[in-house]
């Protein structure tokens, strides 16, 4: 058996420990942010290779790092029976005060500095992790950031590129729906009331919901839809995950916006396509999330789209940006390895 010695530590640092390492580290820790479980690091080494050893458990209700202090080797066969030894007085052989209630193997005082030091570790962990300049995702991994108001066409446009450009399409508010509906998510509730206000979602819920689909899948080209949208979920992306190239920018005025939203209401069953709630989000997208673009406009990083017309001439539009850059690459690439 194992006594264990839990050394929690918040949600976020759970998820935070992981990116410094590869992208399957990445997918454990912030598999375990959003499952709420203990990740159990039955050897602590902060090495992936322990790391990813270790199974995820189902869920529980406090998100732990939980690091066993291991006192007896660990079997698969039961546990024989043994003569019932003779305790050795307990005052003997323990140096610490609670001289009447402790014995030296399983002294009070050891554990507790034991803790300390594994709370200090996992403290250090989470500090440098906060600090990092280290993206899990490296040069080799393309992301594109689709911005735009609240029904300007992104999803539409990103379904148009997809089939063209083989990217992946990671909408924010897509994975955010699912995980609200996920069964036994911690977040489900919260997540509604935040798309329902039109407000945005913790950034760290949304980074580790994307982190965790890159993660996961086998491309390296995306199209992240819908995100960021706040200034913090920018700076912490691009610091942590992954550098976006471009944005691309879907410009559609409000009178506009707000017909196709009422009008995708009437099947879409989402819980904030309602007049209500579409007001709410313009005013976060103007206050909010417009503000990323002129952040991303400052170092040339937008490709503005009008959104007014027909879907397929805003595609035609769309897809003459994604030529030119993606054959400027391919050319690039191939000088780069003639030279
Ligand atoms: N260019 C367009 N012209 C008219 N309707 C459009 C156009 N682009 C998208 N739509 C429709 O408007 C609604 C919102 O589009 P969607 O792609 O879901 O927007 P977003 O992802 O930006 O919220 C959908 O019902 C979609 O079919
Ligand atoms: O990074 C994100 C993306 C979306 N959302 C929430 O999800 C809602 C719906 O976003 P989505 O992109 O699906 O739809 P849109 O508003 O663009 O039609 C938003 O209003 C936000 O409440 C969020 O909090 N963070």
């Amino acid at each position: 058996m194992l006594s264990s010695t839990s050394c929690l530590l918040k949600n976020t640092a759970v998820a935070n420990i992981a990116a410094p390492l590869n992208s399957k580290i990445a997918a454990t820790f912030s598999s375990a942010l959003l499952n709420n479980t203990k990740v159990s690091i039955r050897q602590f080494s902060l090495t992936p290779l322990h790391l990813e050893e270790n199974k995820v458990e189902p869920p529980k209700n406090e998100s732990t790092v939980e690091i066993p202090i291991k006192e007896a080797e660990t079997t698969s066969e039961p546990p024989k029976e043994e003569p019932p030894k003779e305790e050795p007085p307990k005052t003997q052989s323990c140096s610490c005060n609670a001289k009447e209630t402790c014995n030296s193997k399983n002294c009070c005082c050891k554990k507790a500095v034991l803790m300390l030091a594994l709370a200090g570790i996992a403290g250090t962990a989470y500090y440098y992790y906060e600090n990092r300049d280290q993206q899990t995702f490296g040069d080799d991994t393309t992301v594109v950031y689709v911005l735009g108001g609240p029904g300007a066409g992104k999803g539409t446009q990103c379904a148009n590129l997809v089939k063209d450009f083989g990217f992946v399409h990671l909408s924010a508010g897509d994975l955010l729906r699912e995980e609200r509906q996920r069964k036994g998510s911690q977040y489900g509730e919260l997540i509604n009331n935040y798309i329902k206000e039109g407000k945005i979602v913790p950034a760290n819920i949304t980074i580790a919901l994307l982190e965790n689909a890159m993660a996961k899948s086998p491309s390296k080209r995306f199209l992240i839809d819908g995100f960021p949208r706040k200034m913090d979920q920018a700076k912490k992306f691009e610091k942590t995950v992954c550098k976006g190239k471009f944005v691309l920018f879907f410009d559609c005025p409000e009178s506009v916006m707000l017909e196709r939203l009422l009008k995708r209401g009437k099947t879409s069953g989402r819980v904030d396509d309602n007049i209500e709630s579409i007001k709410k989000r313009f005013v976060t997208f103007k206050e909010t999330s417009y503000p990323v673009v002129e952040y991303f406009e400052k170092q040339n990083k937008v490709k503005r789209v009008s959104c007014v017309n027909s879907p397929q001439k805003v595609y035609d539009e769309t897809k003459a940006i994604f030529n030119e850059l993606f054959k400027a690459e391919e050319n690039a690439k191939k000088n780069a390895t003639k030279n």
